[in-house]
């Protein structure tokens, strides 16, 4: 079953003061250009290629925050891609957002239970059950109460990450859009991290798409990757066999820039 698909889905970004000599309208090369994807119940898949290849932007639309130029999005098999702000609000509480620098999205006048809370301000919840839930998902995450008045400031960036992702569970999404959520962590955080995703995956059934240039990230932590570049799919294939076999020359290009020394490759 697919939770959520792009169906040939492009993207093109008009260029800032870009006419033309006879008054047409210029436009940069696509950023996503008639993509198709699809995100499995209960799998995480992994997206990669290198930086500007468009990742961000497809997700961008996938998660409806950006307009596509043309294709469609598809939700558990409905077509969303026009859908206005009144009938995404149920969806939109479905998929969630975990991006790479978590305090950069934080109101920083907010305490951490007033972030968590956000997403469930729309929810039909009593003041009581708000509260709970709160402190409920920041536990899943391994913070306890005295995180609750906390601000963003006062958080290191490893417990800044679990404040998103704590953000993003809060109302029980099916799928997590994790846009280069371990970028700032360093090696023994991003396996923590990895670890705390992996077992609110299997505990509450959820779907991830994992935004990643860095390859050595995949192997334990996805089910499927698929390469990205310049704006299209080039390959797909199960995770486990991203290091096997014949590969496209690009997703051999990507492997072959991982640092030999990193930890992740040292028992190949
Ligand atoms: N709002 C925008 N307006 C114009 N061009 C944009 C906009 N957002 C992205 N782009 C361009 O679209 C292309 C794809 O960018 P995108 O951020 O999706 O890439 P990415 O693969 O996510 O990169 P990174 O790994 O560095 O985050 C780039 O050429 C970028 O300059």
């Amino acid at each position: 079953m697919n939770v959520l698909e792009a169906v040939e889905l492009t993207k093109v970004y008009e260029k800032r003061n870009g006419w033309n000599r006879g008054g047409a309208r210029l436009n940069a090369p696509p950023a996503v250009s008639g993509l198709s994807l699809e995100l499995r119940q209960g799998e995480t898949l992994a997206l990669v290629g290198e930086s500007g290849c468009g990742k961000s932007t497809l997700a961008r639309m996938l998660l409806k925050l950006e307009p596509p130029t043309a294709g469609r999005i598809r939700y558990r098999g409905t077509d969303i891609t026009d859908w206005n702000f009144r009938q995404m609000r149920e969806v939109r509480s479905r998929m969630q957002p975990v991006f790479q620098n978590s305090l950069a999205s934080f109101d920083p006048a907010f305490t951490v239970e007033k972030i968590v809370g956000e997403p469930l301000r729309g929810a039909r919840l009593e003041r009581a059950a708000v509260v709970s839930r709160i402190a409920e998902t920041l536990e899943s995450v391994g913070l306890g109460s005295e995180y609750l008045r906390r601000y963003p400031s006062e958080l290191s960036g490893g417990q800044q990450q679990r404040v998103g992702i704590a953000r993003a569970i809060a109302c029980e999404p099916e799928i997590l859009v994790l846009d280069e959520p371990f970028s700032s962590l360093d090696y023994s955080l991003r396996k923590q991290a990895m670890r705390l995703l992996d077992g609110l995956k299997q505990r509450l059934g959820l779907s991830y798409l994992f935004i990643t240039h860095d390859l050595s990230a995949v192997g334990t932590f996805c089910d499927r990757v698929s390469v990205m570049r310049r704006g299209e799919i080039v390959e797909q294939c199960p995770a486990a066999e991203l290091q096997r076999g014949e590969r496209h020359p690009y997703t051999r290009m990507l492997l072959d820039s991982i640092p030999v020394s990193h930890p992740a490759l040292r028992n190949r």
